[in-house]
């Protein structure tokens, strides 16, 4: 496994935890084959409980599997549970988003199931195999960029990154020429491919460690916010290339972001964490049918400041914006809250100039289950 993370390990970070976590944190901080070096000698020893064998779901390959997986920082009442009792499977060939506002666990999840940190409880299986029995086993076909980090060799150019890493990934970079000269088209970077990456902008050092991770052979990658600081186009590139890559070579991605539109755009399931637990495990599409709230914009010359005021305090109002004449509101209400608004309009003799209801998104399914204000996140 290669693991692009420029974030050092901080004093709050393998404070009072266990001894393999401070192992597993300066591990993030070595060179990826020094990282190979680690993961060989530092196994954490832990019950056996690794077959090897593959794992099914409903009759489909699993790639990653985990099961009751629990992470507590600290000790006494200032304890932090930050993964709480987690368990789901991930289907191979497909892209699996995890949302959650600040602190909800995601980071502390995936770095446990990348072994960078120790959980207390539970199991994490790589295409069948224990990850904390047999870590490099498990983690021969894995790679991942964490915290939108950019740690690629600077001093080499962006194609050497790529053969670089896909040698250290155990491939042959020839074999994979291909696949290199497409990434660097879909990325924008085949003018820059001979450029030394410490020469470039910070974006395209972020589309330079993207494709570091896709240079290498791995089955089942995991990004954190890769979208982070890329122009729009070259995020929708990205999301493209990264369906490509799932459904014409079956690599499995797990993608944690902030960017609920790229979630919806590129994700065939979401699970949305919070407090430590996933409360919604579901695709897209399932968990937006699944929600009573809706978005209603209501244009009206009649909307004056203290109706506005009355409708602020009795309904989940997200947006005012004044006109020369009267206002539009925007109010986000279930089924319910829809025929009171109404009512309280009527009741106030307003006149609906236009009224226009917002289909939910995925960021409104996110507050209904996290209770995060849209403006929070
Ligand atoms: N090394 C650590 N020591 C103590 N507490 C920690 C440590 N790492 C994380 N935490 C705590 O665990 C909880 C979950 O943090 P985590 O970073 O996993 O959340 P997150 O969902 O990734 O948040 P964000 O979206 O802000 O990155 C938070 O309360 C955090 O303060």
């Amino acid at each position: 496994m290669t693991v692009r993370d420029t974030r050092r390990p901080t004093s709050r970070e393998g404070a009072g935890t266990p001894l393999g976590e401070d192992v597993a944190a300066d591990a993030s901080s070595r060179s990826p084959a020094e990282k190979r070096a680690v993961d060989e000698g530092s196994e954490p020893t832990r019950n056996a409980s690794g077959s090897g064998e593959t794992s099914t779901m409903e009759g489909r390959d699993v790639a990653v599997s985990v099961t009751g997986l629990c992470k507590r920082f600290g000790d006494g009442p200032d304890a932090i549970t930050a993964v709480d009792d987690v368990s789901f499977d991930v289907e191979t060939g497909s892209i699996v988003g995890l949302l959650g506002p600040n602190g909800a666990g995601k980071t502390t999840l995936i770095k446990s199931i990348l072994g960078m940190v120790l959980p207390d409880a539970g199991s994490v299986r790589i295409r069948g195999v224990d990850v904390y029995d047999r870590p490099r086993k498990a983690y021969a076909s894995v790679d991942a960029m964490l915290e939108g980090a950019r740690n690629d060799y600077w001093r080499l150019t962006v194609r050497e990154n790529l053969r670089y890493f896909a040698t250290i990934s155990g491939v042959d970079p020839a074999s994979v020429r291909d696949r290199h000269e497409r990434l660097l088209a879909q990325l924008g970077l085949a003018d820059r491919a001979d450029v030394p990456v410490r020469d470039l902008s910070r974006g395209m050092k972020q589309k330079v460690s993207l494709a570091s991770v896709l240079a290498g052979g791995a089955a089942v990658v995991f990004l954190d916010e890769p979208t982070l600081g890329l122009d729009v186009e070259s995020s929708r590139t990205l999301q493209r290339e990264l369906r490509r890559l799932v459904e014409q070579e079956g690599l499995t991605v797990v993608l944690s972001s902030h960017d609920m539109d790229v979630v919806e755009t590129v994700c065939d399931r979401v699970l949305i964490m919070s407090d430590g637990e996933i409360v919604a495990d579901d695709s897209v599409d399932a968990l937006l049918s699944g929600t009573d709230r809706h978005r209603v914009q209501i244009t009206s010359r009649d909307l004056d400041a203290a109706i506005v005021s009355t409708l602020r305090d009795r309904f989940e109002t997200i947006g005012v914006d004044p006109r020369d004449s009267g206002a539009r509101i925007d109010v986000t209400t279930d089924g319910d809250g829809l025929y009171e608004l109404l009512g309280h309009l009527r009741a106030e003799n307003v006149r609906l100039d236009r009224v226009r209801t917002i289909e939910p998104d995925l960021e409104d399914v996110f507050v209904d289950l996290t209770s995060i204000e849209r403006e929070d996140r």
